[in-house]
């Protein structure tokens, strides 16, 4: 278990990790998400003692990270898969952990069996491809047998072969009782991957819930319809008390009413149908929704993807799109949590420069290697 209460990280007048409280439990992969500069990547490092709280605490099975002897045997993390010495093997890579923490010589060749870098032992990590280097974190951080693991984009430069296995690892890991964390951008893998997930943005707790109840509670859900006489289902939609909205490739989005009553109407009324399709929201999409509001960095918008149209059409996104429920766009969808009805998403106080850019961002791990 892995439990945070309050913790916060300032750097500066910069706020980085805003009042975190939540426990990671054990059992289930926990998926930890956030859009860029959310805080993730510091709330990590302050999880393995790497970086210090500026208040607020984290526990690791009730200790503090520096309180934990051989802290590999406890938890066991994937932070930044090249952060290995260039000069050792593999198998001297990970024996000079094993040797610190106390860990059996002969758990380092089981590791590396249980990757499939076998072969490579004896390799130099520095010629590693991305994909090499990131099994070579994933056996350090099997190494102690830890309860807890940790794993920071752990599909990062892995091929499909690659992402199914660690899936399948992280799956199993959780399914011998263990607690599982990570974090990645890849929503498709995550929503195969985590049955529980904790979102932040700015800095700050935004949902810890499970995945099917946040894709519930975070994104529609409507029937998609498509037919050569839409006039004739509107008018048979009208007097049920539903009014679909046109969608910009033509078809129709009914809420509120089962594809099977539409069904049946059309057949009432003698009309063709050349779709019918009941639609259930992706985890991109409730995600999207939820955060487009704590976005640090945007891309100035390409509103041609649907999931962010939606966002727009929330009122989610500051600056943005017509109002919610606006004639002929998307319907109206809940305001991202933590927002009050009526207030703007904060955003930067003038006077306040924010000249940061992610390229002016320090790459994963620097701070930590400067002793920062
Ligand atoms: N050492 C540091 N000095 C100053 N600011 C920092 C430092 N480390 C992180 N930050 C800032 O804190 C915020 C959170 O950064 P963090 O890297 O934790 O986010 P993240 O969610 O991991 O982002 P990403 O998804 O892009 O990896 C960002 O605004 C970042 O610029």
């Amino acid at each position: 278990m892995i439990e945070l209460e309050g913790l916060t990280k300032r750097y500066g007048r910069k706020v980085a990790v805003d009042h975190l409280t939540f426990s990671v439990r054990p059992g289930v992969v926990t998926g930890f998400l956030g859009p860029n500069g959310a805080g993730k990547s510091t709330t990590m490092r302050m999880m393995l003692g790497l970086d210090a709280p500026t208040s607020g605490d984290v526990r690791i099975d009730g200790k503090r990270y520096d309180r934990l002897q051989e802290p590999l045997n406890y938890i066991g993390a994937l932070l930044e898969a090249k952060s290995v010495h260039g000069g050792r093997t593999a198998y001297n890579h990970l024996l000079c952990m094993a040797q610190s923490n106390g860990i059996p010589r002969r758990r380092v060749s089981e590791v590396l069996d249980l990757v499939g870098l076998s072969a490579v032992a004896k390799k130099r990590p520095k010629g590693f491809s991305l994909g090499m280097g990131q099994r070579l974190g994933i056996a350090a951080a099997l190494l102690g047998d830890p309860k807890i693991l940790m794993f920071d984009e752990p599909v990062n430069g892995l091929d499909p072969e690659g992402i199914h296995w660690i899936r399948n690892l992280m799956q199993e890991l959780a399914r011998q009782g263990r607690t599982v964390f990570v974090s990645s951008h890849l929503m498709s893998e995550m929503a195969l991957t985590a049955e529980h997930l904790v979102v932040i943005g700015q800095g700050r707790l935004l949902a810890d819930t499970p995945m099917s109840e946040f894709i519930a509670e975070h994104s529609r859900t409507y029937v998609r319809l498509r037919t050569p006489e839409p006039e004739k289902l509107l008018d048979l939609l009208h007097r049920e008390g539903v009014t679909p909205v046109t969608a910009a490739d033509g078809s129709l989005e009914a809420e509120g009413v089962e594809a099977s009553r539409i069904g049946e109407l059309a057949a009432s009324g003698g009309i063709v149908l050349h779709e019918l399709s009941p639609q259930q929201a992706s985890l991109e999409e409730a995600f999207m929704r939820l955060t487009a509001g704590a976005v640090e960095y945007h891309a100035h918008t390409s509103t041609a993807d649907p999931a962010m149209q939606q966002a727009v059409a929330a009122g989610a996104v500051p600056g943005q799109g017509a109002p919610a429920g606006a004639p002929g766009g998307t319907p109206a969808a809940p305001p991202p949590p933590g927002a009050v009805q009526g207030e703007p998403v904060p955003a930067p106080q003038p006077g306040t420069p924010h000249t940061e850019t992610p390229q002016d961002r320090p790459a994963w791990g620097e701070g930590w290697k400067k002793g920062r």
